[in-house]
């Protein structure tokens, strides 16, 4: 299924339920939180379809209430662990609010990993990072300004040399598209290798990207877990 999901449509319901491929407890791999021990909710379904995405969200039937999600990431979470990332498929795609006002109130951190193209009112708070993975040209003008971070995926040879940054489409092998760029954003650009499920080009694309981040001062971060065998 990775790369030939079928496209969802935002859903707009009460986030009493969800529909989850799973909930684990792992280092963050990715980003500005990479290295910290936390708990994964994997959300189901996308509104895009990357050609080159390496996950699986499509083959759960899993749809647990609120509480019963809580109680899957209580179960996983040790004491001392206080970060909660969401991600999917696409979370925005569905009302995470309810779970990310939960688990705020209830002292957790929460990181939310997003394509950038959806919005969902969420509560400001200094403990909700939402990093946002560029796949299109544009994204949604309410998002833009709470993004604390943004993680281009980068393969060789795919950055225009004035900004380093992709210009090819997420969506279409070989065609072209010039990936999203906001010239304000002041927090950190974060530029991470493609994994080709190949060793010869993940070792170009992770060479490529260290040059990216020497050339343009951006932070290079590697997916660290799979170089680790972690989920
Ligand atoms: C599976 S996506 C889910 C969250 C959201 N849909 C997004 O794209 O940010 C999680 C992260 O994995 C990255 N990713 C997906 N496929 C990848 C690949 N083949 N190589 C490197 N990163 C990949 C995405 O760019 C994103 O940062
Ligand atoms: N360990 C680990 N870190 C991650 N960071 C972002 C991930 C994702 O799939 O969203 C991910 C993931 O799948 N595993
Ligand atoms: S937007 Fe994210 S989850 Fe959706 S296909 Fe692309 S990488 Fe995969
Ligand atoms: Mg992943």
């Amino acid at each position: 299924m990775k790369g030939k999901n079928p496209l969802r449509r935002q859903e707009r319901d009460d986030g009493q339920t969800l529909w989850i491929q799973e909930v684990f407890y792992t280092l963050q791999g990715e980003g500005p939180y990479s290295g910290q021990p936390s708990v994964f909710v994997r959300t189901c379904g996308c509104n895009l379809r990357c050609y080159w995405c390496d996950t699986d969200f499509e083959s759960s039937t899993w749809r647990p209430s609120l509480e019963d999600l809580l109680q899957a990431i209580d179960a996983v979470c040790p004491a001392f662990c206080d970060l909660i990332v969401i991600t999917g498929g696409e979370p925005f795609r569905q009302n995470i609010g309810p779970l990310v006002e939960t688990l705020l109130t209830r002292g957790k951190r929460v990181q939310i990993e997003t394509n950038g193209t959806l919005w969902l009112d969420l509560p400001l708070s200094d403990r909700l990072t939402i990093v946002c993975s560029p796949k299109t040209s544009s994204l949604h003008p309410k998002l833009v300004p709470r993004i604390s971070a943004y993680k281009y995926v980068v393969a060789a040879g795919d950055a225009d040399p004035q900004d380093g940054l992709p210009i090819n489409s997420t969506q279409k092998q070989d065609a072209e598209m010039r990936l999203f760029r906001h010239d304000g954003h002041v927090g950190a650009i974060y530029v991470m290798p493609r994994d080709d499920n190949d060793e010869v080009l993940n070792r170009r694309n992770r060479d490529f990207c260290a040059e990216l981040a020497l050339q343009h001062g951006y932070r290079l971060c590697l997916q660290t877990h799979k170089l680790l065998n972690l989920r």
